[in-house]
């Protein structure tokens, strides 16, 4: 391997240097997609430092004037070069975007403990977090089923108990894989939580939020004042994950992104009393 000083600066053939000295000794920048001036690729070939430095290549880096390389005017460059001196335009976003983030997110914690400049609020965000938690969820689901006495509300709540166990494993499988560490400033105090839980992308309180509020305006809840209540709810479930110091912002957006489109899921999954019969029939 070159040294990273080599690398950087070395004339070895087949590839253009980002920047080479000119005559009166200063650095003179040419473009890897343009052919070099005569004069530079002159000196590229006599000058007696660049051609030590072309004999020490690796044989990868020699290899690169092969197949792998592009043809810039008769000259080759290595891919791999040209990626690194050109970092993509996404890849500058996503980093900035990440930055945003992380800054923030960092500014908007404002109950993450006690002793914060918002901590005497904290208890009622906490309060918001149950109220976003999967077991009042499940449980009050699972208690509506029993008591329902109409095939109608039986249908509407065991399909809120698939939606929500759906939302369970959707969000564990994502957090498990992207396995984005929750923000510094969090204290993990959070109550009933699976392992999963240490990550933070998406927020489950998010998908959840986003989820039930969209079961809920669609199959159950009718007058708009209680509409708004239940759309201001699931915003504020959102919102109280940054401000505890639970979540980045992006968690959040992605887990209301992410929570709006598993209803559209459940819609598609929906079991019909006629479906839970013929399964039943299946087991018996
Ligand atoms: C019946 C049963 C197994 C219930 C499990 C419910 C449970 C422990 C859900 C986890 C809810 C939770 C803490 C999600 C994390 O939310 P974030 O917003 O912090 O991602």
């Amino acid at each position: 391997m070159p040294s990273p000083k080599a690398r950087s600066s070395s004339g070895r053939s087949g590839s253009v240097p980002c920047n080479v000295t000119g005559g009166n000794g200063r650095y003179e920048f040419i473009s890897l997609n343009r052919t070099p001036p005569p004069h530079l690729l002159q000196r590229q070939g006599s000058d007696p430092t660049s051609a030590r430095l072309r004999a020490s290549e690796s044989p990868n880096r020699r290899r690169g004037s092969g197949s792998s390389t592009s043809s810039t005017g008769g000259q080759q460059l290595p891919e791999e070069d040209c990626m690194k001196l050109n970092p993509s335009f996404i890849g500058i976003a996503l980093s900035s975007l990440l930055a945003i983030d992380l800054w923030l997110s960092k500014r908007l914690g404002v109950c993450a403990c006690e002793d914060s400049s918002w901590g005497s609020v904290r208890p009622l965000m906490k309060l918001i977090e149950i109220s976003g938690h999967g077991i009042p969820w499940l449980a009050g689901a699972a208690y509506c089923l029993y008591k329902s006495d109409s095939v109608a509300g039986q249908e509407v709540m065991l399909n809120l108990l698939m939606a929500l166990v759906l939302d369970l494993v959707l969000v564990g499988v994502v957090k498990a894989v992207v396995r984005r560490r929750r923000p510094a400033h969090n204290r993990m105090d959070m109550f009933a939580t699976f392992s999963v839980d240490r990550y933070s992308f998406p927020s489950g309180h998010a998908t959840r939020a986003a989820m039930c509020a969209r079961f809920l305006l669609a199959h159950l809840v009718l007058a708009a004042p209680l509409r708004v209540l239940v759309l201001l709810w699931a915003s504020f479930v959102g919102f109280s994950r940054v401000l505890l110091g639970r979540h980045n912002v992006t968690d959040v957006a992605f887990g209301f992104f992410m929570g709006y489109w598993q209803y559209n899921l459940v819609e598609v999954l929906w079991l019909s009393p006629v479906m839970l019969q013929s399964m039943i029939g299946h087991l018996h």
